[in-house]
């Protein structure tokens, strides 16, 4: 494995692309797959390209409830209702000159018709019906053609694509109903701090209740991933090891909050350098500077910092591409935009910040963005209030109102 001495003795603080880049660089991506239903399928990684063996729609059919026509020319006159095509029974002759058939959408266009009249246009008596004067016909109108939606052979899903919900349905469209993904990542969640108690307690003096399971948790179980959730452990040598050993045991990548900062009780690095080797630590990106990364004998290590805020969004920003990659999916950039802000922003030069704030359109319909107020890695009440991070670039300072700043919305793994 690629050794990180350089991240780990470099002068300050490594950037959060260069941190990115080398997560991603580093893990090896999961090469079990596993076969499963595709009604069990939503959110899991392809693992192979998915080809079409079928044309969809599989024949040309109507989009419309109406009247065949076998030329466009027969719009003018009175034609012969020879049958009435429902969607699923096909009329298997041919539509002959002056002929037509009632046909509703969906079903197969007959052999030889060239349009379809919606029905709207139509006088229907008895047997017969005459057509709207006027009625715009072109060829081919009102046909949905064979192929249209996907044409046989070609991959409609590539490999690595984690399935929405417009996949299933795709996938169920051209008759797949086993689907072989990556298998679930396991990961063990492991949280650290004498002061932590579990909410439903009452409150002892210098307590605070444990949030950061409850944040990171439900984004991690939205990920898809095998969640192993590990009792909270005490800033104790002893009882941190047999929870890293524990973790390691079980887990392809083992996640902590806490201790990963310079105080007396910040245990994690020690632990994990003994027991395995700190790749790196230390970004430029606020908050969540003393983010680790690491290595333990069988699976990999990220330590998250305990505040709050920086736990959140360092799971969001650093672990979840890392756990993503591994997992096999293919990642996009995410979403960014230029806003105007409407709230002076304080900032000094040397860290990314990732900072909450709440983006709107204005009047005009341009996107505009406000603080959430107090930015504080405790004050998780500005996460929870935002819709958006203000990612403000390393180098920039203090921001005025009035400036352009680039804005990421929340995705759905902070929803
Ligand atoms: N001298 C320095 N002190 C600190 C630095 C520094 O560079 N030099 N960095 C600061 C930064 S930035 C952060 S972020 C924190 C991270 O510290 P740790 O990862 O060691 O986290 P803890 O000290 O364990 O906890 C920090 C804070 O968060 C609360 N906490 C921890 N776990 C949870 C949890 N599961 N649920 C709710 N709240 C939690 C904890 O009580 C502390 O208040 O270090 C700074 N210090
Ligand atoms: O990064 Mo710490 O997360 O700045 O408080």
């Amino acid at each position: 494995m690629k050794q990180t001495q350089d991240h780990c003795n470099k002068p300050g603080l490594t950037p959060i692309e260069d941190a990115l880049q080398y997560l991603l660089e580093t893990i090896s991506v999961l090469t079990e797959t596993e076969a499963i239903p595709l009604s069990e399928a939503h959110g899991r990684v392809l693992a192979a390209d998915v080809i079409s063996p079928i044309n969809v729609p599989p024949h040309d059919n109507s989009a419309m409830d109406g009247y065949a026509l076998h030329h466009l020319s027969d719009v003018t006159q009175p034609v012969e209702i020879v049958a009435t095509v429902l969607a699923g029974h096909p009329y298997i002759e041919a539509l002959a000159q002056g002929k037509t058939v009632r046909i509703m959408t969906g079903a197969p266009i007959p052999q030889g018709a060239s349009a379809v009249v919606m029905q709207e246009d139509a006088q229907r008596t008895g047997d017969s019906v005459v057509f709207a004067a006027g009625v715009a016909l072109n060829e081919g109108m009102n046909i949905r053609r064979a192929g249209e939606d996907i044409r046989k052979l070609v991959t409609i899903l590539p490999a690595g694509r984690r399935l929405r919900v417009a996949d299933c349905g795709l996938l169920a469209s051209i008759g797949i109903a086993t689907v072989t993904v990556v298998r679930r990542l396991r990961v063990a969640l492991v949280t650290t701090g004498d002061e932590l108690q579990p909410p439903g307690t009452p409150l002892l003096p210098g307590n605070i209740y444990e949030s950061n399971s409850f944040t990171l948790t439900p984004m991690l179980q939205r990920l898809g991933v095998e969640l192993i959730t590990m009792p909270a452990v005490a800033d104790d040598l002893m009882a941190l090891r047999a929870a890293f050993t524990q973790a390691d045991e079980q887990a392809d990548v083992v996640i902590t909050s806490g201790g990963v900062s310079v105080g007396e009780a910040d245990l994690t690095r020690t632990v994990l350098e003994e027991l395995g080797q700190l790749n790196f630590w230390k970004l430029a990106i606020k908050p969540g500077k003393p983010f680790a990364f690491g290595r333990l004998p069988s699976s990999w290590f990220i330590g998250l910092p305990g505040n709050p805020v920086s736990a959140l969004v360092t799971l969001h920003q650093l672990a979840l591409p890392l756990l993503r990659t591994m997992a096999g999916e293919t990642l996009a950039k995410p979403l960014r935009f230029n806003a105007t802000t409407l709230t002076d922003l304080r900032k000094s030069p040397g860290r990314t910040d990732y900072q909450r704030a709440i983006a709107k359109p204005n009047e005009e319909g341009q996107l505009v963005v406000a603080t959430t107020g107090a930015q504080g890695s405790g004050v998780l009440s500005s996460m929870s209030q935002a819709n958006c991070y203000i990612v403000l670039e390393k180098e920039r300072g203090r921001v005025t109102a009035g400036e352009t700043v680039t804005v990421e919305v929340f995705d759905e793994w902070l929803a």
